[in-house]
């Protein structure tokens, strides 16, 4: 299968002001795509991810792409070609209300995805996640592992996959999956009840607070960062068969107690961290397969750990006097 390379064609980015969403964004422009549409509704996402890409001629939309009309009008004012789905609801929002963070997962796709059926658009990259395979139950998780999702967040994402395999199936679409492992990096929302390990204990550190770790820090996850997760999925685009899935991950297995020790190493904190109860539905452990990635795209050399941790500190710490003064 060969599908053109996103060069000179018009894009669109669901969620393209969230944390994945606007580092595509950013990739999607160094790559020389034609025009760049992100629609966002900015439930979570914000304007400050894509200022730059919007100085560099993008366009943002503030909708929902839960209104297949909104979505409509988007895609036929500026006859898009290709669309990449990043919108979804944060995992733990599904405590807080687990139907719309299942239907946001579910809803936005099969909008996508009629209208594709309608001749709309013709391409469509869709990313969904790890957590739709719930805990592992092999290692690594090649792309056939069960889906097995623990959070209604996770069933979304299982849902939306199975529904574009169907459409593949029955309606021979360009439609294709790529399935993140757990992303960090710039960007990730540091604040409140929806923000992941990694933003957060970073928060915490700066703000004088104890950091946390759910349980007894063995779960285990498979972190990439973000800006090699948008590289490696533009590279992916070009090559991968419609109806196919992807894994997009190092391979590597990092314990949460790993995770918390590197940053509060690379943040020199020598204070306490306090252990919380293991979260309801925690995913026990996570290791990816990669070697469908490699055989697609070849060897690709990932961003260490330590390093890409060290960056998203400074990017805290920088966001955070911003957002102070
Ligand atoms: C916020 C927080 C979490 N934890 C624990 C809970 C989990 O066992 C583990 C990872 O939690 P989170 O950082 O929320 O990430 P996780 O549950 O893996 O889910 C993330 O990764 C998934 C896979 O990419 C995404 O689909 C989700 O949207 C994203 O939220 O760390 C702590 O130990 N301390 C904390 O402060």
């Amino acid at each position: 299968m060969e599908r053109k390379p996103v060069k000179n064609r018009n894009v669109l980015v669901v969620g393209g002001a969230g944390f994945i969403g606007s580092h595509l964004t950013d990739k999607l422009l160094t790559e020389g795509a034609n025009q760049i549409i992100i629609m966002d509704n900015l439930f979570i996402g914000t304007k400050e991810n894509v200022e730059q890409a919007l100085n560099n001629g993008a366009i943002l939309h503030i909708d929902d792409a839960e209104n297949q009309e909104a979505l409509s009008y988007i895609i036929e004012k500026h006859d898009i070609d290709i669309v990449f789905n990043c919108a979804t609801k944060p995992l733990n929002y599904s405590f807080i209300n687990p139907s719309n963070t299942f239907l946001t997962n579910v809803v936005v796709l099969k909008n996508l995805l009629e209208l594709q059926l309608k001749g709309q658009f013709q391409s469509l990259c869709h990313f969904s996640s790890s957590e739709a395979y719930g805990s592992s139950k092999y290692e690594p998780m090649d792309e056939g592992h069960p889906l097995d999702p623990q959070t209604p967040y996770a069933a979304g994402k299982a849902a939306a996959d199975l529904m574009l395999r169907s459409y593949v199936k029955m309606f021979d679409l360009d439609a294709f999956i790529v399935r993140p492992f757990n992303n960090y990096g710039p960007r990730q929302n540091y604040e409140g009840p929806m923000a992941g390990v990694i933003p957060l204990t970073i928060k915490k550190v700066l703000e004088g607070d104890v950091p946390e770790i759910h349980g007894d820090g063995e779960q285990t996850r498979d972190y990439i960062y973000v800006e090699d997760t948008v590289d490696i999925a533009l590279k992916t685009f070009p090559i991968i068969s419609p109806g196919e899935s992807v894994n997009i991950s190092t391979g590597q297995q990092l314990s949460i107690k790993y995770v918390v020790d590197t940053i509060v190493h690379v943040m020199n904190y020598n204070g306490n961290i306090t252990r919380k109860p293991q979260r309801t539905a925690d995913v026990q452990s996570h290791r990816a397969s990669t070697e469908k990635l490699q055989t697609l795209i070849g060897q690709y050399d990932k961003t260490p750990f330590k390093k890409g941790i060290t960056d998203t500190v400074s990017w805290v710490k920088t966001e955070k006097e911003r957002k102070e003064t």
